[in-house]
């Protein structure tokens, strides 16, 4: 997707973050493509906290998922509003930062996760508006600033303002099918694989800055070290 919203909003590249605030780095993409084990293996290579948003996921949205439903954006939308939430309170802890595994699949997912201001009226489509929406609601006073209805004209889901990189683990997609069909205990099927991949817009191609991309193709080790490599590129870590 390419949206009017990101055109002005992507010129400031981790929201309203200063070089100063905490980092965010969220390892994001379709299910099975090494989230946990690279977002794990970053959080103990830079010493921060590691949270799953597998687990922020309300028992609804497992059910569905277990059942082979795929989430809609009215699914995601609060979840992804608690995933930011738990950021800043990560950070209230440790100011640092931290990392989280999370799928993020689309473009404004990832931009509740970034906390950009992104008024609901720009937003490109309804799907999107009501993303936005919900972000705001659940923080009605971040941004007094009213606009129409008295619902503030500007969302940002926590005060917190989070130096925030997404890392992509991404690949082809019979990798990802054969590493989803060996989980056996896992709620997500295979099966699901094709709607996740249906659903995910690369933010290598959307125009969205700091994105770190590394293949699914590379070992655990090698994975870390290039986003560790990037990371560094991006002046996001020493
Ligand atoms: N670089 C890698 N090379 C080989 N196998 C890997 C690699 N990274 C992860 N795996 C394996 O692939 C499977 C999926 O990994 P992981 O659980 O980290 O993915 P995920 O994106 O967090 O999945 P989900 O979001 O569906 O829970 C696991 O069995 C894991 O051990
Ligand atoms: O946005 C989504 O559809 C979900 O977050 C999924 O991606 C899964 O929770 C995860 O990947 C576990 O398999």
């Amino acid at each position: 997707m390419s949206s009017s919203v990101d055109a002005h909003e992507t010129a400031r590249p981790a929201g309203d973050a200063t070089q100063d605030d905490p980092l965010l780095i969220i390892v994001m993409g379709v299910s099975g493509c090494g989230k946990s084990t690279l977002g794990a293996n970053l959080a103990a290579a830079l010493s921060l906290p590691f949270l799953d948003a597998d687990d922020l996921h309300p028992p609804s949205n497992v059910q569905k998922m277990s059942d082979g439903i795929p989430l809609t954006d009215a699914d995601r939308a609060p979840w992804l509003v608690r995933v930011r939430d738990e950021a800043a309170r990560a950070v209230e802890t440790d100011a640092h930062g931290v990392v989280i595994a999370c799928s993020a699949l689309k473009e404004a997912y990832r931009a509740v996760l970034r906390g950009e201001r992104i008024a609901v009226a720009e937003a490109p489509d309804e799907d999107e508006a009501a993303i936005l929406r919900t972000a705001r609601e659940a923080h009605p006073d971040a941004h007094p600033a009213a606009g129409a209805a008295g619902v503030p004209d500007e969302k940002h889901p926590a005060e917190h303002a989070l130096r925030t990189y997404f890392v992509h683990p991404h690949g082809p997609r019979d990798v990802l099918l054969a590493r989803m069909s060996h989980r056996k205990e896992h709620f997500m099927k295979a099966s699901m694989l094709d709607s996740q991949l249906a659903t995910l817009e690369d933010p290598t191609t959307t125009g969205e800055q700091n994105v770190v991309p590394v293949s699914i193709e590379h070992s655990p080790e090698e994975q870390r070290d290039s986003a560790l490599e990037q990371l560094r590129q991006l002046a996001a870590i020493p």
